[in-house]
């Protein structure tokens, strides 16, 4: 899956992943008015008015992107239902030949972590029947429980031909109380780092990157720069570009030489992007434009930057 990665990445010349975060305040009044109308203002409301919501970003970006990250929390949070969108939305997204990340950041015991696993990337049997639950490309994991917490998600990886992200460095405001901790003088996520890249050698991918890949966050470039020489063969997944305040200036130390070896998202940034007064032009109703408009500024933005350096 990581060669699918780089491949569209290649192809699309975009090294973004557009993040599918749909919190029901995002979404224009016309689509809630309708799922709500249908389904009346409860759980099952809500999930429609989101994969609506999902359906016309998709349809409105696909061609210009590589990947699109739906983080879960935002689905969970309606219920099942809400999961229930979910999996359409992953669906519909890998029908319109994306891949698909799934931010689950999960990680526990290793008996628990390999129920994750298979229920994400995997199969589950059931009697004398195989399923596959949500089937993601790719998930986020967390690495603090240690190896026997991602073991399972790798050995999933490799019979399944899908990949990871682990969380190194995360791009919140707090992320160093715990992550840039020294341990024998160095910052926990280095050594965090360290073990991706060691993970990494064992399930490398034809392209020359593997398919256990980081997460670091844009918002700490000189940890980026950092991590990248540490894990020259890994690629990063790197939040908090938009939103949260990174740009593409912060950015280029987070690639390779080769152009590669980083995916930048943006979810917020680019779902709203109706909200800002930037593409306000475009109103609620053309809210799928207003995002396609975003991607394509977004693009402009981190390529500009690479072209630059
Ligand atoms: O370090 C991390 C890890 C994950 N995230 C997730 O990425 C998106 C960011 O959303 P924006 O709207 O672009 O800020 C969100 O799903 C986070 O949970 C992160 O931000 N930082």
């Amino acid at each position: 899956m990581i060669n699918k990665l780089i491949a569209k990445i290649q192809k699309t010349g975009a090294p973004i992943v557009v993040g599918l975060d749909p919190m029901l305040g995002y979404i224009p009044e016309h689509i809630q008015k309708k799922a709500f109308a249908e389904y009346g203002e409860t759980l099952e409301g809500a999930a429609e008015a989101i994969w609506q919501f999902n359906k016309e970003i998709v349809d409105k970006t696909y061609d210009l992107i590589p990947a699109v990250k739906p983080q879960i929390a935002m689905y969970e949070q309606f219920g099942i239902e809400g999961l229930k969108a979910y999996k359409k939305t992953v669906d519909y997204c890998k029908s319109r030949d994306l891949v698909v990340i799934g931010d689950i950041k999960r990680g526990d015991i290793g008996s628990t972590s390999a129920a994750y696993a298979v229920g994400h990337l995997g199969k589950v049997q059931v009697g004398s029947k195989c399923y596959v639950p949500f089937d993601e490309d790719f998930a986020t994991v967390n690495p603090y429980l240690g190896s026997d917490g991602v073991k399972p998600f790798m050995e999933v990886c490799k019979e399944e031909n899908k990949g990871l992200f682990i969380l190194v460095k995360t791009s919140n405001p707090s992320s160093g109380e715990f992550q840039d901790q020294l341990v024998n003088g160095r910052p926990l996520y280095e050594l965090v780092g360290e073990k991706v890249a060691q993970w990494g050698e064992e399930h490398m991918g034809d392209a020359g990157y593997s398919y256990i890949g980081a997460v670091v966050g844009a918002t700490y470039p000189e940890m980026g720069a950092v991590l990248r020489k540490l894990m020259p063969k890994t690629y990063i997944l790197v939040p908090g570009y938009g939103a949260q305040g990174g740009k593409g200036k912060d950015l280029v130390n987070f690639f390779n030489e080769d152009g590669l070896g980083a995916i930048v998202n943006s979810s917020r940034g680019i779902i709203a992007a109706y909200k800002q007064e930037k593409y306000a032009k475009f109103g609620a109703e053309n809210f799928g434009d207003a995002s396609r408009a975003a991607v394509e500024d977004m693009v402009a933005d981190i390529s500009g930057a690479l072209n630059a350096r």
